[in-house]
């Protein structure tokens, strides 16, 4: 039976800046990425999102816009990974490091794609340029994307 897996990913953002975190430890440890995990039980997405940000790098994002929904699975894996990812640009807090995440600015012409997940490059410019989307990518163990689609949506 496939389950279906919440997740939330958050992008801080300054003009042509973006705040990424090195992974330090669990899954995709050794990737540059935004903030996020798992929604409990009982909070909202965006509640989830909020929570993962602050314990992640200590920011508040003030406001969160929802830009985008990926999908992910992995060949013979049940599993489906809905991952809702948010940008902010209004956010107030000292950015922490934190046992998860090592936080970093990064110019958006400098973002690290060859140490982040290879479905990132495919997604991220819809993300930078604020283009709301919804991505699929079937995987082939952590380092082959077997099948993707993408597609701009028209969130509100
Ligand atoms: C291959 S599964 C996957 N999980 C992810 N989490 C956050 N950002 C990604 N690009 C991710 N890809």
């Amino acid at each position: 039976m496939a389950s279906k897996k919440l997740l939330t990913l958050v992008f801080v953002r300054e003009h042509d800046k973006i705040l990424l975190g090195l992974k330090k430890r669990g899954f995709g440890a050794g990737k540059w990425n935004g903030f996020g995990g798992k929604v409990e039980p009982g909070e909202s997405i965006a509640e989830g999102a909020l929570r993962e940000l602050k314990e992640e790098c200590g920011l508040t994002a003030l406001e969160l816009r929802k830009i985008g929904l990926v999908e992910f699975e992995f060949e013979n894996d049940p599993n489906l990974l809905q991952v809702h990812v948010f940008d902010t640009y209004n956010y107030q807090g000292q950015i922490t490091e934190s046992e998860e995440m090592q936080p970093q600015w990064y110019d958006v012409k400098d973002i690290p794609y060859e140490k982040m997940w290879l479905d990132d490059t495919y997604w991220y410019p819809y993300m930078l340029r604020s283009e709301p989307f919804k991505g699929y990518f079937l995987y082939r163990g952590m380092d082959h994307i077997v099948h993707h689609k993408i597609e701009k949506l028209d969130f509100e």
